[in-house]
C-alpha cells in the first residue's frame, strides 16, 4: 500500500505537521498538502484547485503570489539574505507602520506574532514593575508560556489550552477572564489593580472561531486601564491592516497603549512588529532596561514583502471591497442555512468571519461557542473539502478573505454550502 504524503511526513516531522491546527485534528481525515497557490486558489497535491479561506491565517490578504511581493522579495535576495545590521529596508518599514496606524510612535520588529506578544507583555511588565496579566478565555497570542493559559486556536482544537510545560508560578499570573464582559474586568481590577501590568486582548477575537467586541468593551478596557495605570495591549497580528488600513483599532475607533502585528506586516514572510506610545516603547533596550533581540529581526527579505503588501492594503477602495465581500459571502451562506433548515448566526467583520452551528444568535461569547455543534462543522468541512472549498480546519478558527476573492468565487462558494448543507440536516 503506498503511504500517503501525512505518513510520509510523520516518519520525520512530530504529527506530520509544523503548527497543529493544520493537522486536521479538529475536523478528522488527512490535511491537504499544498504545492502552490495563485489569487484566491490553493493547489494541492491531489491535483485539485480549492478556493482559499484560510489565505495562510491571514497574511494573503491581496490573495497568494501576488508579483508585487514576489518580485520585491526576489530583488531584495539578489542584494543579500541577512546582515545582522541596521538597513535602511527597516525604517522604511518602520517609518510606513507609524504612518499607517497612528497609535505607533515607535515600532521593534521581529518575527513572528509571538514573538510580538511575548515583548509586548514583557515591556509592560518592565514599565509598570507589575506582574500579573489579563487575557481573556479562548484568545490566543502565540505559544510563549504567560500567554497560554485557557489559549484558543490549536491549544483549544487540540483540548490543552493550558499547556502543560507553562510553570505553574507562571501561569498563576496570568488572569483570564470572559470576553466581552466589562463586569468581570471591574472586578479583577477592583481585587489586584495594583499589580496588573496589562490587559492583552485580540479586539476582535479570531481564535475562537470569529467574535467582534460588543458595544463599549474596548472603550471599557481603556478606561479601567487608564484608571489603573495598567498598558492596555491590542493584539493585532490577526486584524492588523486587514478591518481597516489602521487594523481593529482604527475600526472601533479606540487607541490602545501598544499593538502587535504580524501575519500581513510580513505579507507571508515570517515577520512581527510590536510598536505602541514612544514613552513606553523607549523601554526597550537599547534605550531601556527591558530586554529584546533577534538575529534575523529586521530581516530584508521580510521587510521587502511586507512593504509590497503595505501598498497593496493603501490601493483606494481595497477595504471596501473586502468589506463588501464578506457581506456577499455571509449573506450568502446565511440564506442558504436558512432555506435548508439549518440553524447558522454567522459574525463578519471586513475581511473575516466566523460559521457557528447554533440557534444562539449574536455569538458574543466564548460559552457559546463552545456550545455550538461541532460535528455538523466538521460534516460542513469535510463536505466543502469536496466541493473545492478549503475552509479553516478547525471551529474555532475564523475565515479570512482576501482582495483575490471575486464575485464568481463567493457566489461558487455559497453554491457549494446550498448543496452541503441539504446533507447536513
Ligand atoms: C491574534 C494572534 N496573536 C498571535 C499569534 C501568533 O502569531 P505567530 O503564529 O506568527 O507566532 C496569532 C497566530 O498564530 C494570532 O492570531
Ligand atoms: N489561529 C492560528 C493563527 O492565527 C492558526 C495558525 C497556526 O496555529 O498554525
Amino acid at each position: 500500500m503506498t503511504q500517503s504524503l501525512l505518513e510520509k511526513a510523520s516518519q520525520y516531522i512530530v504529527g506530520g505537521v509544523n503548527s497543529p491546527v493544520r493537522a486536521f485534528t479538529g475536523v478528522g481525515g488527512e490535511p491537504l498538502f499544498v504545492e502552490s497557490a495563485q489569487g484566491s486558489r490553493i493547489h494541492a497535491s491531489d491535483g485539485r484547485a480549492y478556493i482559499d479561506y484560510v489565505g495562510s491565517w491571514g497574511p494573503m490578504i491581496g490573495g497568494h503570489s501576488r508579483p508585487e511581493v514576489i518580485e520585491a522579495v526576489q530583488r531584495a535576495a539578489t542584494r543579500g539574505l541577512s546582515f545582522g545590521a541596521p538597513t535602511e529596508v527597516e525604517t522604511e518599514m518602520a517609518k510606513r507602520i507609524c504612518e499607517i496606524v497612528p497609535s505607533i510612535e515607535r515600532v521593534r520588529m521581529v518575527n513572528s506574532g509571538t514573538e510580538a506578544t511575548m515583548t509586548a507583555i514583557r515591556l509592560a511588565r518592565g514599565y509598570t514593575g507589575r506582574d500579573r496579566v489579563v487575557k481573556f478565555e479562548g484568545h490566543y497570542h502565540g505559544h510563549s508560556d504567560s500567554l497560554l493559559v485557557k489559549a484558543g486556536s490549536g491549544a483549544l482544537t487540540q483540548g490543552v489550552p493550558n499547556s502543560p510545560g507553562v510553570p505553574a508560578g507562571l501561569a498563576e499570573l496570568t488572569m483570564t477572564l470572559p470576553f466581552n464582559d466589562l463586569d468581570s474586568v471591574r472586578a479583577a481590577f477592583r481585587e489586584k489593580g495594583d499589580e496588573i501590568a496589562c490587559i492583552i486582548v485580540e479586539p476582535v477575537a479570531g481564535n475562537m472561531n470569529c467574535v467582534p467586541p460588543i458595544a463599549g468593551f474596548l472603550e471599557g478596557l481603556k478606561e479601567i486601564c487608564a484608571e489603573h495605570g495598567a498598558i492596555l495591549i491590542f493584539d493585532e497580528v490577526m486584524t492588523g491592516f486587514r478591518l481597516a488600513p489602521g487594523g481593529a483599532q482604527q475600526w472601533a475607533g479606540v487607541t490602545p497603549d501598544v499593538t502587535t502585528l504580524g501575519k500581513v506586516v510580513g505579507g507571508g514572510m515570517p515577520v512581527g512588529a510590536v510598536g505602541g506610545r514612544r514613552e513606553i516603547m523607549e523601554h526597550l533596550s537599547p534605550l531601556g532596561p527591558v530586554y529584546q533581540a533577534g538575529t534575523l529581526s529586521g530581516n530584508p527579505l521580510g521587510m521587502a514583502a511586507g512593504l509590497a503588501m503595505m501598498d497593496i492594503i493603501s490601493e483606494p477602495g481595497f477595504h471596501q471591497g473586502l468589506e463588501d465581500s464578506t457581506r456577499r459571502l455571509c449573506s450568502g451562506l446565511k440564506l442558504a442555512a436558512d432555506d435548508a433548515g439549518i440553524p447558522l448566526s454567522i459574525n463578519q467583520v471586513p475581511g473575516m468571519f466566523g460559521l457557528f452551528f447554533t440557534k444562539e444568535e449574536p455569538v458574543e461569547r466564548f460559552s457559546q461557542v463552545q456550545a455550538c455543534d461541532i460535528d455538523r462543522f466538521k460534516r460542513f468541512f469535510h463536505g466543502m473539502l469536496e466541493q473545492g472549498i478549503y475552509l479553516a480546519p478547525s471551529a474555532f478558527e475564523a475565515g479570512f478573505l482576501s482582495s483575490a476573492h471575486s464575485d464568481e468565487d463567493i457566489d461558487s462558494t455559497v453554491d457549494a454550502a446550498r448543496q452541503v448543507f441539504t446533507r447536513l440536516a
